[in-house]
Formats: structure tokens, sequence, C-alpha cells
């Protein structure tokens, strides 16, 4: 991962947020900066160009950002997978839990067709709660998740491992180790 060493160095680290003993990797950073957010959104479609992609889902609210640039980019549609209560037609919801907290997302039953090729997308994979809840709504309707791709990627918590558990493939651009 060569150009690994351009962005990486544009994730900003808080320490102790949200909580004590949490080290944040904060992306606004990244996003921030214009030549990172272009490669971070270029490197994610790389892989698709020319691949058959009907819908991208995004997990709110950081996965939005990145989600939408890449459908946009794929010419694919965009699903989005939101934290409970906010989405106005009928739901699938799960119940799950992150690095620091618990939660309970939903996704419109309607958004993906059965048999659609989905690409899940968020900002960072830590212990996969949240991406793993996100993979079990889209088989839920029908979706064939083919692939999940983060930027970021914290080994140590175990989440990427978690998701090709359940055969789904995993990309991230960066890891940071001891997250
Ligand atoms: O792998 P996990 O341990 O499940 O953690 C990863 C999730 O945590 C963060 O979202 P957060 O719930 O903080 O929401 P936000 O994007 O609204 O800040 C991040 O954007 C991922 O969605
Ligand atoms: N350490 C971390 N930094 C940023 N977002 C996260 N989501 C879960 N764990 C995180």
């Amino acid at each position: 991962m060569t150009f690994d060493h351009d962005i990486k160095a544009t994730v900003r680290t808080i320490p102790d947020y949200p909580k004590k003993g949490i080290l944040f990797r904060d992306i606004t950073t990244l996003l921030a900066d214009a030549r990172a957010f272009r490669r971070a959104v270029d490197e994610l479609v790389h892989p698709w160009a020319g691949a058959k992609v009907d819908k991208v889902a995004g997990i709110e609210a950081r996965g939005f950002i990145l989600g939408g640039a890449v459908a946009h980019q794929l010419s694919a549609g965009f699903v989005p997978i939101r934290k409970k209560g906010k989405l106005p037609h009928t739901t699938v919801r799960i119940a799950y839990s992150l690095e620091y907290g618990i939660d309970e997302m939903e996704m419109h039953a309607d958004a993906v067709q059965p048999g659609e090729r989905v690409i899940l997308i968020d900002d960072l994979i830590a212990t996969g709660g949240t991406a793993e809840g996100a993979v079990k709504l889209l088989r839920q309707i029908g979706a064939n998740v083919v692939a999940a791709c983060f930027i970021v990627d914290l080994p140590d918590l175990g989440g990427a491992a978690k998701l090709r558990a359940m055969d789904v493939p995993v990309r991230t651009l960066m890891a940071f180790e001891g997250h």
C-alpha cells in the first residue's frame, strides 16, 4: 500500500474520545484535505471500475460522505443505513454494538432488490459490530454483499476478520495497529 503514507498522515488521533481509553481516529482532517479525500475515494472505487455494482450502502454518518461519493463515481444507487427512527418508510432494524457503545440501525426494506450486488462503505472498521449489523440487514432483504470497504482498519479489534468470517470480502486503505 504505497499510497498509505500519503493519506494516513491526514487522519487525526484524539485520545479519550468519546470515552476514556478510546483512541479516536478522526477522518474529518482527511476529508478537509482535497487531495487526500479524492485519493481515498479513488482508491475505494478503483477495484470496481467496470464491475457490476447496483447499489452502494453507506452507514450513518461518516459512511454517507464516502458512500455518496463512491456511488456517484460508479454510477450506482446509494442506500442509507441509518440510526433508528430516521427513515420514513417500512424498515428492517437490528441492534448492534461498537467499540464505544450500543445502538440500533435500520434501512428501508425496499432499498435493495433481491440479488442486487451491493458494496458496503464506511470510514472505519473497529470491532466490526456496526458493519456486521449492516451486512445482516442487507442480507435480510436479499442483497448480494460483494464487498465491504473502509478507509481505516483497527486490526487489533478484529472487525475485518469478523466480516471475512461472514464471507464478505473486505478492503481497507490503511491500518492503525494498537488501536
Ligand atoms: O467497528 P465498530 O466497533 O462497530 O465501529 C465502527 C463504527 O463506529 C463509527 O461510527 P459511529 O457509531 O461513531 O457513528 P458516526 O459515524 O455517526 O460518528 C464508525 O464510523 C463506524 O460506523
Ligand atoms: N477508535 C475509533 N475511532 C474512530 N471511530 C471509531 N469507531 C469505532 N471506534 C473508533
